[in-house]
């Protein structure tokens, strides 16, 4: 369109500028421009030509070729306005969403977002806590069932208590048990944190979920990567047989991730290639660092024992992210769970990966 532009002013310049009539021609080249550029780009005329800009009031086109000033007003005001990042607003946690395919490092991005922002921070939540318990079902059928559909998962009671968080309030996130797919009796206290992050693969399929979401990020690795992860994690953490899960990824997990997680891409805000690297977590938190500093600062005390951005403590954690050191050792984890031993073995084996250096 600029380029189309800056040609036919060239033509509008050859004529003489003290020419009485030069202001009416130069709009007639206005709408020439116009018709030539912007008519070429849009799908189907939809009224007259109609006042474009400032100084320039074209004459109405005859129909049907002239556009609209309902289509044509909102176009070029969209032109002019420069990208704005979706923001939330800042009175209330920062929601942070890490999506993926399975087995992408969405986890191990995650974990390392929440260790460099500094446990107290945050609230970090995953999707897979809201499976839904099947334990009407005999085991048989449970571990037949497609867990890698939207309706596997209970969102609406995640948005329920994704807007509760924001709200002030503390949740009670469900548990879950990948070994036996069933969800356990206990629940999990979620508080209140100036961040709330929330990871899960299907997290960006569901626009009632994406639009609780300020900052999305896509991990994204290749299948075959996923798979070798998949399998390796799958036997070492969730009891799975090589088999089960060869023929769970053939029948569920290829063609959901395909249907639905591949495509939810498209809502992210940053696309970390080749999946969790140093590199990417370095560039991500430091651009974080400003919002974070900000939300901490609004939201006081209660939550943020260092409201000055420039505190050592601050500095601190964040370094702590640059440097790459995302040991969890605490019992302060998210509130994620699979069983005692995968919570165990998950946190350790994600995080030697990344161990400093
Ligand atoms: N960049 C990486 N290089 C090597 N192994 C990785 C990498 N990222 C993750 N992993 C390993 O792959 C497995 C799956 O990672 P995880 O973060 O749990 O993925 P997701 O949460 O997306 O399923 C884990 O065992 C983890 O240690
Ligand atoms: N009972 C269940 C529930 C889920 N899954 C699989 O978990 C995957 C999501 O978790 P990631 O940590 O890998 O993102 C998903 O692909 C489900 O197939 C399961 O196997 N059993």
């Amino acid at each position: 369109l600029l380029a189309g532009r800056s040609s036919s002013r060239g033509v509008t310049h050859k004529r003489k500028a003290h020419d009485p009539t030069c202001r009416q021609e130069d709009e007639e080249d206005d709408v020439q421009e116009v018709k030539s550029g912007f008519l070429a780009y849009l799908p189907s005329p939809v009224g007259p030509l109609l006042p474009l800009r400032h100084g320039v009031s074209a004459t109405p086109l005859e129909e049907p070729q002239g556009l609209g000033k309902e289509t044509m007003g909102p176009l070029l005001e969209s032109l002019e306005q420069p990208v704005k990042a979706p923001r939330q607003s800042t009175s209330g946690p920062l929601t942070l969403g890490v999506a993926g395919g399975s087995g992408s490092g969405k986890t191990t991005f995650a974990r390392a977002l929440y260790e460099a922002l500094g446990e107290e921070h945050v609230t970090y939540i995953t999707h897979d806590s809201y499976y839904k318990d099947l334990s009407h079902l005999p085991f048989d059928e449970r571990k037949k069932s497609n867990f890698d559909h939207p309706n596997a998962l209970d969102t609406a009671l995640l948005v329920e208590h994704l807007r509760a968080l924001k709200r002030g309030h503390t949740v009670e996130v469900p548990e879950y048990d990948f070994a036996t797919h069933n969800r356990l009796k206990r629940t999990c206290k979620a508080e209140p944190r100036p961040v709330i992050l929330l990871e899960g693969i299907l997290i960006f399929a569901d626009r009632s979920l994406v639009q609780e979401l300020a900052i999305k990020v896509f991990v994204d690795t290749e299948s075959d990567l996923r798979l070798i992860r998949r399998i390796h994690r799958d036997v070492k953490e969730r009891g799975r047989s090589l088999e089960s899960i060869v023929d769970q990824y053939v029948k569920t997990v290829r063609p959901m991730h395909l249907e639905f997680v591949e495509p939810s891409k498209r809502e992210a805000d940053v696309i970390i290639p080749l999946g969790m690297n140093q590199v990417a977590l370095d560039m991500f938190l430091s651009r974080l660092q400003a919002e974070v500093g900000e939300h901490l600062g609004h939201l006081g005390s209660s939550t943020s024992p260092d409201k000055d951005s420039q505190s050592p403590k601050r500095k601190a954690y964040i370094a702590l992210g640059k440097q790459g050191s995302l040991s969890l050792g605490n019992n302060m984890g998210p509130a994620r769970t699979r069983g005692e031993s995968e919570a165990k073995n998950a946190n350790l084996s994600h995080l030697k990966v990344f161990g400093s250096k």
